[in-house]
C-alpha cells in the first residue's frame, strides 16, 4: 500500500461526473476524521498541506501519519502540497514523498507564472509526481462590485489553454468567483459557470482530453457550525460560503478536485467549543479533540456523499 498520484482519480472523476475532495490537514485528528469519512464512503481522497501547515506540524510527521492512514484504510490517498510558492518548497515536498504539488504562481506576471510552473513540472514529472498550477486570482474576488475588476481576476479561457500547452501541467486551478476563507460573498453567491464551461471546451478542442480543473476556496461555511461556535462563546459574524448545489454542478462539469479547509476549521472549532462549554470541569484533550475529529468525520462524509459525489470511487 502506498500513496498514489491524482492521475487515475481525476480520470475516473471526470468520466463519472463527480469530484475528489481535497482537505487541508494540520494534525492527527483532522487526518483521521477525513480518512474515516472517506473509508465509510469507499472514496478516494486528497490530503493537502499548506506551507504554514508544513511549518506547524513538520512534513515528516504529516507524511508518517498519512502513510499510516493508507495502510489502515487501503484507500487511494494522494498527499498534495497546497499553494507551493516557489521551486524549493515543491522540491522539498517531493523529497518528503508527496505525490502531488501545487505551484501557485497566480500572483506572478503571466510569462513568469509559465516559466516557473514549467520548471517545476519538469522536475516533478521526472520523479513521478503530478503538478497543479493556478491561473487567475482568487484573492480579492470577493471585493467585486465593478464587473471590470472582477473580470480582470477571473481566468481567461484562451490563456488557460495556452498555459496548459506551454507548462505541461496536470491540472489547473481557476478563478470563477470562489475565494479563500469564511467570508466569500457579501450578497448573493455567484459563480461563473459559463467561464468554466468555456475553459473546459477549449481545452478539449485543443487536444487536452478530459482535462481536470481545480476549485479552490470551495467551503460551504456550514451555518450549523457557525451557530455552534457562536453559541459556545465564539464571535463569527456574516460568514458565507459556496452553496452545495453549486459545488454539485461544478463536480458534474470539468472540476475534478474541490478544496476545503475553512469547513474543517469551523467544524473542529465548533465541536471543541461545545465540548469544553458543556464540560467545564473536563481537561482531557482526548475529550475535546475527539469531539472535533467526530464532527470533521460527519462533515466530510456528508460532502463526499451529498455534494461532490465521490462515494464508491474506490470501486
Ligand atoms: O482552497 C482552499 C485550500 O487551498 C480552501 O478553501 P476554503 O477556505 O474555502 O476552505
Ligand atoms: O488556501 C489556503 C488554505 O486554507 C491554507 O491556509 P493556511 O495557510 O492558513 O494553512
Ligand atoms: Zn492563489
Ligand atoms: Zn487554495
Amino acid at each position: 500500500m502506498a500513496l498514489v498520484t491524482t492521475k487515475k482519480m481525476f480520470e475516473k472523476a471526470f468520466q463519472g461526473g463527480y469530484a475528489i475532495g481535497a482537505f487541508n490537514i494540520n494534525n492527527m485528528e483532522i487526518i483521521q476524521g477525513v480518512v474515516e469519512a472517506a473509508k465509510a464512503q469507499n472514496s478516494a481522497v486528497i490530503l493537502q498541506v499548506s506551507k504554514s501547515a508544513l511549518k506547524y506540524a513538520h512534513p515528516k510527521y504529516l507524511k508518517a501519519m498519512v502513510d499510516a492512514a493508507v495502510e489502515e484504510t487501503g484507500l487511494d490517498i494522494a498527499l498534495h502540497l497546497d499553494h507551493g510558492s516557489d521551486f524549493q518548497v515543491c522540491k522539498d515536498c517531493i523529497e518528503y514523498g508527496f505525490t502531488s504539488v501545487m505551484f501557485d504562481g497566480s500572483h506572478l506576471d503571466y510569462e513568469e507564472n509559465i516559466a516557473q510552473t514549467k520548471e517545476i513540472v519538469e522536475y516533478a514529472h521526472a520523479r513521478g509526481v503530478v503538478v497543479e498550477a493556478e491561473l487567475g486570482k482568487l484573492a480579492g474576488v470577493e471585493d467585486e462590485v465593478k464587473v471590470d475588476a472582477a473580470n480582470a481576476t477571473y481566468t481567461d479561457p484562451d490563456q488557460a489553454v495556452d498555459f496548459v500547452k506551454r507548462t505541461g501541467v496536470d491540472s489547473l486551478a481557476i478563478a470563477i468567483g470562489t475565494s479563500h476563507g469564511a467570508y466569500k460573498f457579501k450578497g448573493e453567491a455567484k459563480l461563473d459557470f459559463d467561464r468554466l464551461e468555456s475553459i473546459s471546451k477549449k481545452l478539449e478542442t485543443e487536444g487536452f482530453h478530459n482535462f481536470p480543473i481545480v476549485l479552490h476556496g470551495a467551503s460551504s461555511v456550514d451555518q450549523n457550525c457557525v451557530a455552534m461556535c457562536n453559541e459556545f462563546g465564539g464571535n463569527i459574524a456574516g460568514a458565507k460560503g459556496i452553496p452545495a448545489e453549486m459545488l454539485r454542478k461544478a463536480s458534474a462539469m470539468a472540476v475534478c478536485k474541490i478544496n476545503m479547509d475553512t469547513d474543517l476549521r469551523l467544524a473542529m472549532t465548533a465541536a471543541i467549543r461545545k465540548s469544553l462549554g458543556e464540560n467545564p470541569s473536563a481537561f482531557d484533550p482526548r475529550g475535546y479533540l475527539g469531539a472535533g475529529r467526530e464532527l470533521i468525520h460527519s462533515l466530510v462524509e456528508d460532502k463526499i456523499k451529498n455534494v461532490i459525489g465521490s462515494t464508491n470511487s474506490m470501486n
